[in-house]
């Protein structure tokens, strides 16, 4: 984000908060966050890139698939624990980096690392987060008693590849398992909502925590995050070459791109348009993940995000070959509606939908899911 004169806006409070338990679905915590966010905010969320097509064909694209279930098959106890890279998580549905957390909810990242804690599932922590990793591993340290919290982090390799390096310490000496490498981003996408709302910059005292002081030799400054249009694979190169952690991509969307990702030893991919924020028109992740996992899938982990907000959207993205999915803006919904609770309330919600969605296939866990359960429907159904 670049600096720029703003609105100073201030938290809509006139709504009453009414029971979490009321929300049935990850639709009604949007339109619950959407009266409770200030609207500057509310946009900077929603939004996406200039005509949100892909915004749209994210949803779209899911309702389009159809379910195609086996029946007298089925078990009382089913199995969605998934282990990925080496980390476990209790069900195939991660959180995905979002940015600036206390901008809906006061305790921001700390209620999210506690809620995915809770959850037992991976938090993908942003690099952009308003609280620093440090804090965020210690919060859901404590809110996993009985485990290690399952925590990645999300990072854009930086114009200078000394703080590229300075953040992958820090992501590490926090206890991170792995690095999410977003190369999507050679520039930030535009979300038209924020020019006109003239949203360009955080409001005060809040700062992408991850940045301040990163190389240690500067008096008490955050850094801005860099885009770095001119990077390239030998960049992702020498950062797998200078750490132990395992490296996904997210944000590779053409096919050849992810067969180079595997040739050259990424060890998993993060099938994602960025929920749509950055090049307007791509097509939805889900549509695009038969062609991934056919190229990729049988070598390294295939995640995808973007769009899914019901248990059949999941059991639809892992019977077409994700290893499991992740959640942007629903999460950050939860946060807004009811901060730690609401976070945990919406994995909670989609956990159970999941499951229920299993049954109701026949399957005995997420390993039943097949291609042979998903079909193409009509286009615009809902
Ligand atoms: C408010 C917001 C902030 C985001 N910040 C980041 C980020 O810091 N890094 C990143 O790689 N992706 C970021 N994303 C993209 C998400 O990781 C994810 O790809 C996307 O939200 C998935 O789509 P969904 O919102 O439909 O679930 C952000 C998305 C939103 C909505
Ligand atoms: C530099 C902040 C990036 C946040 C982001 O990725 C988004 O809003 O989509």
């Amino acid at each position: 984000m670049v600096s720029a004169p703003r609105r100073t806006t201030t938290p809509r409070t006139e709504e009453p908060p009414g029971a979490l338990e009321d929300l049935l679905t990850v639709r009604e915590f949007e339109a619950r966050a959407r009266r409770i966010l200030d609207p500057v905010h509310y946009d900077y969320i929603a939004g996406g890139a200039r005509d949100e097509v892909t915004v749209r064909a994210n949803e779209a694209g899911f309702a389009r698939l159809s379910l195609l279930p086996r029946v007298l098959g089925g078990t009382a106890e089913r199995d969605s624990a998934v282990s990925i890279l080496g980390t476990r998580a209790s069900m195939p549905v991660l959180v995905s980096p979002t940015a600036f957390h206390r901008l809906v909810c006061a305790e921001g990242e700390i209620a999210t690392g506690r809620a995915a804690a809770r959850a037992d599932t991976i938090l993908i922590a942003s690099m952009a987060s308003t609280v620093a990793i440090r804090e965020v591993a210690a919060a859901a340290r404590a809110a996993a008693t009985d485990r290690d919290p399952a925590l990645w982090f999300q990072l854009y390799l930086q114009p200078d590849p000394q703080d590229t390096l300075a953040l992958v310490r820090r992501a590490a000496a926090a206890g991170c398992t792995a690095l999410v490498v977003t190369v999507d981003s050679p520039v930030l996408g535009v979300n038209e909502r924020n020019v006109r709302n003239r949203f360009h910059d955080l409001p005060p005292g809040l700062a992408c925590e991850n940045l301040r002081n990163l190389r240690g030799d500067e008096p008490d400054t955050v850094r801005r995050i860099g885009m770095s249009p001119e990077l390239n694979w030998d960049d992702v190169d020498r950062l797998r070459a200078h750490t132990k952690l395992p490296v996904l991509l997210k944000g590779v969307l053409h096919p050849e791109d992810a067969r180079i990702a595997v040739d050259r030893g990424v060890d998993g991919l993060l099938l994602s348009n960025h929920g749509g924020r950055q090049l307007d028109t791509v097509p939805a992740t889900i549509e695009l993940l038969p062609e991934f996992a056919a190229v990729a899938g049988r070598k390294v982990p295939v995640l995808l995000d973007g769009g899914v907000r019901r248990g059949t959207d999941v059991v639809k993205a892992l019977a077409l070959g994700a290893t499991a999915v992740g959640i942007g803006r629903p999460l950050v919904w939860g946060l807004a509606v009811a901060g730690e609770e609401g976070a945990l309330r919406v994995l909670e919600l989609l956990r159970a939908e999941l499951d229920h969605t299993l049954a109701l296939c026949g399957a005995r866990g997420v390993k039943d899911l097949t291609p042979d359960l998903v079909r193409s429907a009509q286009a615009g159904a809902r």
